[in-house]
């Protein structure tokens, strides 16, 4: 457990407790809620009402399990494209018991008493769709289009002009442990990317306090399969990814101007990286191998001392102790990333590694942690469940 995090929940509460009716209810749910930190499932008797726009894919069914166990939201809109007019339970069978909304198409939606989205919907779609949404709702935009701040940038590299510049300019990049300030106060937040997510939470302090180079960064992701969607063409087959391994993007990926941006911005210069991206044989999982020149007289026990330092009061990002090398397994189905630090066989330099559930901390977990902060609510509620092991 976290003391700061939990000081944060017992002293923030942005009026969720107020959502409880029934006061001696209302007193047991602060109670358990300021003597243990993870917060219980029971729900409020009046949930904030949030949609998921794209419920009917990976993402969005990932929310849905995560608010299935969140006290002060209740999914009260889901929204498909192909699948729209089905039950949930028609569309997941694993969901078959639960009581949740029939999907519906997007041009349909009741928007009416919804409070916040969560837009899981593919890049280009997501930007049309979210300039149709009443202005009152809080959004967290999953896909990649809010996250450039340079709308030519996303031209260039998303090959379409980007059509809501306006919101662009309002949104807010949603790498939690770094901009908690500035979420707590958006409507519209870009989530980050999944790689992105696993680059940036080492290296954005590391450049930040000037301890490695701006250049020379050369990074290996590899991902789990749930990263390319449900909606996944015949090169996703299991027949086609299992048994074997495979880089795409190479030399140019569209998360590089997003991981470029933020690191520069981290650096206050200009930063450029090498990134590779792998798809490896598993449904779910990420790791960043980053590979970086460290600054005159900087040790590989520095970097480490100072990852572990800036994460020391944040409950989801961990740098391991020892040499023990994260592995995608011990963060599976959890909002957690895993970091350890390394010293390369060439001098002054340092290997990285970074572990998170695409998921979840590369997805609809650290989207739920954003719209907790937006909405005053205690960060990791909901949230704090264990991994998935074995
Ligand atoms: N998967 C991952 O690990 C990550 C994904 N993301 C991003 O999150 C977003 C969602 O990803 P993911 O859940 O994996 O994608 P999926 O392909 O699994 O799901 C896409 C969802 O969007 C709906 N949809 C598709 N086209 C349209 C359309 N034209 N209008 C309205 N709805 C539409 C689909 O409905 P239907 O099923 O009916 O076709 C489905 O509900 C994407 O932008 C993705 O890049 C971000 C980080 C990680
Ligand atoms: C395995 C795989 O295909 N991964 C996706 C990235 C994951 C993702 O969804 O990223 P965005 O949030 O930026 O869309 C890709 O390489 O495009």
């Amino acid at each position: 457990m976290n003391s700061m995090v939990a000081l944060r929940s017992v002293f923030v509460d942005g009026g969720c407790f107020s959502r409880f009716q029934d006061k001696p209810k209302m007193l047991k749910a602060r109670k358990r809620h300021v003597r243990v930190f993870a917060v219980s499932s029971q729900k409020a008797d009046k949930p904030i009402k949030v949609g998921i726009l794209g419920a009917s894919g990976y993402t969005g069914v990932e929310l849905i399990r995560f608010i299935a166990n969140h006290p002060y939201f209740g999914i009260s809109l889901m929204t498909a494209d192909r699948k729209a007019g089905q039950s949930i339970g028609s569309v997941f069978p694993h969901l078959i018991t639960q009581d949740l909304p029939v999907l519906v198409a997007v041009k349909d939606a009741d928007f009416s008493s919804v409070e916040a989205v969560f837009c899981c919907l593919p890049h280009g779609t997501t930007q049309e769709i979210i300039k149709g949404l009443p202005t009152n709702l809080k959004i967290v935009d999953l896909s990649a289009d809010f996250r450039l701040r340079d709308i030519n940038d996303y031209g260039e590299w998303y090959g379409q002009p980007h059509k809501a510049s306006e919101l662009q300019k309002e949104a807010v990049y949603g790498l939690t442990e770094i901009y908690r300030n500035k979420i707590q106060s958006a409507r519209l937040v870009a989530n980050p990317g999944c790689y992105p997510t696993t680059i940036l939470l080492p290296l954005v302090p590391l450049l930040k306090a000037s301890l490695t180079a701006l250049q020379d960064i050369l990074i290996v992701s590899n991902s789990g399969v749930s990263g390319a969607g449900r909606s996944a063409k015949e090169a996703n087959l299991y027949t086609e990814v299992s048994e074997g391994i495979f880089s795409y993007g190479i030399t140019r990926h569209r998360h590089v101007p997003e991981i470029e941006q933020e690191l520069s911005d981290a650096a206050n210069s200009k930063v450029t990286v090498s990134f590779t991206p792998t798809l490896m044989p598993m449904s779910r999982g990420m790791q960043s191998t980053i590979n970086v020149q460290m600054a005159p007289g900087v040790s590989v026990e520095d970097l480490k001392q100072h990852l572990k330092g800036f994460y020391e009061k944040e409950e989801f990002v961990t740098v391991l102790p020892n040499n023990e090398a994260p592995h995608t397994k011990y963060v599976q189905g959890s909002n957690g990333c895993h970091i350890n630090v390394f010293p390369d066989r060439i001098p002054g330099r340092a290997i990285i590694i970074s572990v998170i559930d695409n998921l979840v901390k590369g997805a609809s977990g650290q989207a739920l942690q954003n719209l907790n902060l937006m909405m005053g609510i205690p960060e990791n509620t909901g949230l704090s469940c264990m991994p998935l092991f074995p």
